[in-house]
C-alpha cells in the first residue's frame, strides 16, 4: 500500500567500524545521512551484517514459543520501568500482541524474564534473546555515536549511554483474513528515546512522511530501522521529527517483529548546541519515566495526546 513516491529513507552501513572512523570522510557522510533521515522522516535505516542468520532464526523461534504461552502466563510480566508489559488479548486486541523484556542483552534481565514465563527455566529462550540483543545493543552504541555527532553533541554520547536502559519488545501479528490489507498497528509515534526495529521476513512497517504519504519499510535480514521517539524530538529541541509510523498487514502470513527500545533514566536536558536563533529553547527538561507513566495513565490504552509539549516562542 505504500505509495510510489520519491521519498527515500537514508541507509547507513554500520558493519565495518574501520570504515567509520571518527573524522573520516565516511563518518562525515554517515553524519549527514542520519541527520537528514531524522530531520526529514524521524528515522534512518541501519545495515549491520555482524549477526549470523541462525541468531535471527532462533530469536524468531523464541518469539513464537513465547506467544504460544497462555495469556495468564504472559500477563505475569511486570517491571520497574514504566509502560505496558504484555499487550494483546488482555486489551481485547485480536490483531496483534506484544511483550517486553527488560535489559535483554544481560544474563540477569533475560533470566528473570524467562523464569516468569517458564518457572522451570528455558535456557534456549534466554540465550536466543540475549544473542540477538547483544549485537543490536552494539549497533545502537555505534549508530547513536554518529547521531549525537551529527547534531554537534558528541560530547554527550557517553553520559547518555550510561543513563540508558534497554527493553526488547516482541510483536506478533495475525495474518489478515481477507484478501485486503489490514491495519496491524495504528499510526503513532513511540514513547522511547529511540526504537530500533527489525522485521522478520514479513513486511508491514510504514513510515508517514511530512507530506502525509506512507512509505513501506522492506524487511531485510541485516536491516534495522532507527526511529526517533517523542523524547528524542524534545531533546533535539524540535530539530528531529518523532517517526510517525504504523503497521499494515498485506501478506497472508503471521508476522513477527522486534523493537529494541531505549529509555533514559533521570532528566533529559535539551543540550545548548540544539538552541540557537532559528531554534529557541522550546522544551523543558524531560523526565522520561514520568512521561511514559503520564502517557499510559489511562490504563494502558494507546495514548491520544502527547504530554511532551513545546512552548510557544
Ligand atoms: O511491528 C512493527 O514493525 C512496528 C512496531 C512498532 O511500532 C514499535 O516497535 O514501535
Ligand atoms: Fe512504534
Amino acid at each position: 500500500m505504500g505509495s510510489q513516491t520519491d521519498h527515500k529513507i537514508p541507509t547507513v552501513d554500520f558493519s565495518n567500524e574501520e570504515n567509520l572512523k571518527p573524522g573520516s570522510d565516511s563518518w562525515a557522510l554517515a553524519c549527514k545521512q542520519v541527520r537528514y533521515g531524522l530531520e526529514e522522516y524521524g528515522c534512518f535505516q541501519a545495515v549491520y551484517d555482524k549477526i549470523p542468520t541462525q541468531v535471527y532464526d532462533s530469536a524468531f523461534l523464541a518469539a513464537q514459543e513465547l506467544f504460544d504461552l497462555p495469556t495468564e502466563t504472559k500477563i505475569q510480566k511486570t517491571s520497574e520501568i514504566p509502560g505496558p508489559n504484555y499487550v494483546g488479548q488482555n486489551f481485547n486486541l485480536s490483531v496483534y500482541e506484544s511483550l517486553v523484556l527488560d535489559e535483554p542483552s544481560t544474563f540477569e534481565g533475560t533470566e528473570s524474564f524467562t523464569k516468569i514465563m517458564w518457572p522451570k527455566g528455558n535456557d534456549n529462550f534466554r540465550e536466543s534473546v540475549r544473542s540477538f540483543s547483544k549485537p543490536v545493543e552494539e549497533l545502537y552504541q555505534r549508530a547513536t555515536r554518529i547521531v549525537f555527532d551529527s547534531f554537534g553533541v558528541g560530547r554527550l554520547h557517553e553520559s547518555n549511554m550510561e543513563s540508558t536502559v534497554f527493553r526488547l519488545r516482541l510483536f506478533r501479528y495475525n495474518a489478515p483474513q481477507a484478501n485486503q490489507a489490514e491495519e496491524g498497528l495504528p499510526t503513532h509515534t513511540d514513547v522511547s528515546f529511540i526504537t530500533v526495529l527489525h522485521q522478520h521476513q514479513v513486511k508491514g512497517l510504514q513510515v508517514k512522511t511530512k507530506d502525509d504519504q506512507y512509505i513501506d519499510v522492506k524487511p531485510n535480514l541485516s536491516s534495522f530501522l532507527f526511529m526517533a521517539g517523542d523524547p528524542f524530538l524534545a531533546w533535539s529541541n524540535g530539530r528531529a521529527r518523532a517517526c510517525v509510523h504504523r503497521v499494515m498487514l498485506e501478506e497472508r502470513k503471521v508476522r513477527y517483529s522486534f523493537g529494541f527500545n531505549s529509555f533514559i533514566k533521570g532528566l533529559l536536558h535539551v543540550p545548548q548546541e540544539m538552541v540557537d536563533e532559528k531554534y529557541p529553547l522550546r522544551y523543558e527538561p524531560i523526565d522520561h519515566y514520568k512521561f511514559v507513566n503520564d502517557v499510559f495513565a489511562d490504563g494502558g490504552k494507546r495514548y491520544s495526546t502527547n504530554p511532551i509539549k513545546a512552548t510557544d516562542v
